[in-house]
């Protein structure tokens, strides 16, 4: 859905830190009901872009609306329209599980009746219902970080913001968060994300841009990008020898583009399968042969030359 009115509306946007820019001029637009995506490596600038956004770090130029009004000026009434499910889980451990969304209620002012009934319609909704009572230190990672994600609708935000929702999760962990943030972009709630991981930008995100070294590399949704800088198919060879540059050579002809990565040969195809029937042709033996679709980790490697996780 990409037709809703613009929420957050950023122009040569420029963050800061002594003489080092960490976001470096950036536009973007995000409209109402999109699930929108900061995809890039460690330092690429997508959290200090998040923290603009959320109303905690002012930028340090260019132009930026958050729903309408001035981060810096209107912070306050900005930010009680969003929700924010920071990286690193900041949760009260010395209350309950259900405590931690009452009390959270309390600072946007929700009354005390309202914040009980939220707080269980919440709970169920990321499946924590059967521990309202608990401690929330002896939670898992992800009931953890799930507890978060409730505690960020406690005000029924117009915005989400996930400051890269599933790090650190191991991948049953990772699948629940996933479903419970496809349930709310289903029911119309923007999300704004950010991510190194290039299957949660996939599965979640109706666009991306894709950042590296402060700056938008390229903006799309994740299937034209793929079209736009991959293939439909990808074939990946790995070569029993010290270095793989010696057959890239010999591929070249096979397929749209080759990279040679340190451990691995990627051919860009519209077909793997016939394209490992030609490696063999060729007379070339890989030691191992793998089948895939193009994906955003190869967009990032085709616009920045690196993989996204080193
Ligand atoms: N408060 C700060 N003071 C100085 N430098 C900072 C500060 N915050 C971030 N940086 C630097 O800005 C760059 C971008 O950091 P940022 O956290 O925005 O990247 P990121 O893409 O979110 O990566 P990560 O996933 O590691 O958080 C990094 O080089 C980082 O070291």
């Amino acid at each position: 859905m990409t037709t809703g009115r613009p929420l957050i509306q950023a122009q040569g946007l420029v963050k800061r830190f002594g003489d080092f820019t960490a976001v470096d001029g950036i536009d973007v637009e995000v409209r109402a009901g999109e699930a929108f995506g900061f995809l890039g490596p460690n330092g690429a600038g997508k959290s200090s872009t998040m923290r603009m956004i959320g109303c905690t770090s002012p930028p340090s130029g260019g132009e930026l609306r958050i729903l309408g009004m001035d981060p810096v000026r209107d912070g306050p009434a900005i930010r009680a329209r969003l929700g924010v499910c920071p990286q690193l889980d900041n949760l009260d451990p010395e209350l309950t599980v259900r405590e931690n969304l009452t009390t959270y209620a309390r600072y946007f002012g929700i009354p005390r009746r309202v914040a009980r009934a939220r707080a269980t319609e919440l709970l169920d909704f990321v499946q924590l219902g059967d521990r309202a009572d608990s401690k929330v230190e002896p939670l898992s990672g992800g009931m953890k970080r799930r507890l978060t994600i409730a505690r960020a609708l406690v005000n029924e935000p117009d915005i989400v913001l996930l400051d890269e929702p599933t790090t650190g999760l191991d991948p049953q962990a990772r699948h629940l968060v996933w479903e419970r943030l496809f349930r709310l972009k289903q029911q119309g709630v923007t999300l704004v994300l950010t991510t190194h991981y290039m299957d949660e930008a996939e599965q979640l995100c109706d666009r991306l841009v894709v950042m590296d070294g402060g700056r938008i590399v390229a903006e799309g949704s994740p299937r034209a990008l793929i079209e736009r800088h991959a293939t439909r198919e990808v074939v990946e060879l790995r070569f029993a020898a010290e270095s793989q540059e010696a057959f890239a050579g010999k591929l070249d002809a096979l397929g749209e583009r080759v990279e040679v990565l340190p451990d691995r040969i990627l051919v860009y195809v519209p077909d793997g399968d016939a394209a490992v029937a030609e490696v063999a042709a060729l007379g070339l033996h890989p030691a191992n042969v793998l089948v895939r679709r193009g994906s955003l980790e190869d967009v990032f490697l085709h616009l920045t030359g690196r993989t996204l996780v080193d």
